[in-house]
């Protein structure tokens, strides 16, 4: 049994171990793509992932992660002249046509593409075809034809050059875990894969700089990492797929942000290809460059609509030895605001994730993951906290943390909780909070927001959507509350045309009218593309479009993605 947190027994809790990280990789839940393959070693030297059986298709492995296309929406692509962009299942206002200047594929590209790839790099075949056509949540589905999966950048290069000679689209894609249709075809866009750019190049102990390959997957270099000493300063549900070339080109944020801050401030240095197939060499690996424009920053977050991202160079902090995860119970939001309060003042820098679902959230999971129970059976709370800190001194550490434990329940702001006194109960704590998506996935439809929002007005928004749908909807909040990031989704039986007019465009406006965005961490993708001035005022969009246009002349890098189409034809 996990430690209980009672005022008189703070003395007594039983300190996590350093192994803690390794085991967190092994048990926890990850978003994984059902249609991979687990694969023993991506990276040559890393040791990977558990299973022991060689490489087994997750379908067959993870049987909790089903997908269901009855109940998924579709945006199905197929119409090449003219298709309506299906929006949750029904045709919504937006209606994205082909750019008709796109080339499609012909004969003489496939001998191209296989001289320089190999025929085996060059895929045609529907069915392998069908998982990268398709996104994550089985919303999204493009009719591409064609994938390439170029080994290296230099190869990589060839292929944009080629394609923008003849005005063929490209989509990048790596492990295909984002949730706003941005690693995608649209319609009939040439898929180029990273999987195989997979290397680690380099690794520097005293500087903590780790370079590596776009086609890494997150899980692998955190697990090359552990045995170095040091960690991902990024981690997120999905890092058994993702990987490092999608975190970065989607500025991911996850559950280290509070602690590490965002990929803008931790990636170092980029190699990328741009449309034309020119090679941008800015791989630096120095904390201090200030040589003019740090360009770097324009293809972080930019969703691989400016360039594509081939190598990654990343600061890592040293795996610290103490690590502690408290699962508590708040009965009101306030609490929650006021308790995050007195962690940053209290636990200070040991601070390491600060995470929060309310009772619905908590409900979906226990109702729909098997083998979940919640560690704080004994009342019904509104809201749920997962604080993680990792430092480096067990004594001082557990001092600082029983203190701050001890204040929250004497203060009143939290009700109960319990301390993860050993891997299998810190997993198991991560397990329910990162289980939420997949726990909404199984429920049936759902409408996803990651929205930035000021904390103290954050969970109004979930309220107000609770009045505005009623008994129609089953309205969730959780997320990243230490960086202000609520993840609203509204789960339905099926998807319906009512509920989304309802939801939009409501939540948008009341995020622009509280200063925030409507995508905090996801992207825009998309999902988004035309909604991008909740968020931006135009003179910025017009100068996001004017950046593309330079970068990428003839639209071919991601298009009908982040910027809205009309400024770009
Ligand atoms: O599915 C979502 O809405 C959020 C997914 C992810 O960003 C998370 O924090 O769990
Ligand atoms: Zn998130």
């Amino acid at each position: 049994m996990e430690k209980r947190i009672a005022a008189a027994a703070t003395s007594s809790y039983r300190l996590l171990n350093q192994k803690y990280h390794a085991s967190k990789r092994i048990l926890h839940h990850r978003r994984l793509n059902p249609n991979e393959v687990i694969r023993s070693s991506s990276i040559s030297g890393v040791a990977g992932f558990t299973h022991h059986c060689g490489p087994v298709p997750l379908k067959h492995f993870l049987t909790s992660c089903r997908w269901d296309l009855q109940k998924s929406s579709l945006i199905h692509m197929q119409n090449m002249s003219r298709i309506q962009h299906r929006n949750f299942g029904s045709v919504a206002s937006t209606i994205i046509q082909r750019n008709p200047l796109f080339s499609t594929i012909n004969h003489d590209d496939i001998i191209y593409f296989e001289k320089i790839l190999g025929v085996k790099n060059v895929i045609q075949d529907d069915e392998e075809l069908q998982p990268a056509n398709t996104d994550w949540m089985h919303k999204y589905k493009g009719s591409s034809k064609l994938m390439l999966q170029p080994e290296n950048t230099e190869e990589l290069s060839q292929i944009l050059k080629y394609c923008n000679s003849r005005s063929l689209a490209v989509v990048p894609q790596g492990g295909n875990t984002g949730l706003v249709g941005g690693s995608v075809p649209v319609f009939d866009e040439v898929i180029i894969n990273t999987r195989r750019m997979n290397s680690i190049i380099s690794f520097d102990k005293v500087s903590g700089v780790l370079v590596c390959e776009a086609g890494c997957i997150l899980e692998n270099l955190i697990s090359f990492l552990d045995k170095q000493g040091f960690i991902m300063p990024l981690d997120l549900g999905a890092k058994g797929s993702c990987q490092i070339g999608g975190n970065v080109s989607t500025n991911a944020g996850g559950l280290r942000l509070v602690r590490y801050g965002s990929l803008h401030g931790t990636v170092l240095g980029l190699e990328v290809v741009l449309a034309n197939g020119d090679v941008m060499d800015m791989l630096g690996t120095l904390r201090k460059d200030n040589t003019g424009y740090d360009l770097k920053h324009l293809f972080i977050g930019s969703e691989g609509s400016l360039g594509i991202i081939t190598k990654v160079s990343i600061l890592t902090p040293p795996k610290l030895s103490s690590v502690h995860i408290a699962f508590l119970a708040c009965q009101d939001y306030i609490s929650c605001q006021k308790l995050l309060l007195q962690a940053k003042r209290r636990l200070g820098e040991i601070l390491s994730a600060f995470e929060f679902l309310d009772a619905q959230s908590m409900d979906l999971v226990l109702n729909h993951l098997d083998g979940v129970r919640n560690p704080l059976p004994s009342s019904i709370y509104n809201f749920y906290v997962l604080i993680e800190t990792t430092g480096s001194n067990e004594s001082s550490d557990k001092e600082k943390l029983e203190a701050f434990l001890l204040h929250a329940m004497e203060s009143g702001l939290v009700s109960d909780g319990a301390l993860a006194q050993d891997l299998n109960q810190a997993s198991s704590f991560w397990h329910i909070r990162e289980g939420v998506p997949e726990a909404l996935m199984k429920a049936g439809a759902v409408y996803k927001y990651d929205l930035s929002l000021p904390v103290d007005k954050m969970y109004d928004l979930v309220e107000e959507m609770r009045i505005r749908l009623g008994a129609a909807a089953n309205v969730v909040g959780y997320g990243h509350l230490g960086d202000g990031n609520l993840h609203l989704n509204v789960s339905t039986p099926q998807y319906d045309d009512a509920i989304l007019a309802q939801i939009e465009p409501f939540v948008y406006e009341w995020t622009s009218r509280h200063h925030g965005s409507i995508s905090a961490e996801h992207g825009l993708g998309l999902m988004k593309a035309e909604k991008i001035y909740y968020s931006k005022s135009s003179g910025t969009v017009q100068l996001m479009a004017s950046i593309k246009k330079l970068l990428d002349p003839s639209g071919i890098l991601n298009p009908y993605k982040v910027i809205p189409q009309s400024l770009l034809s």
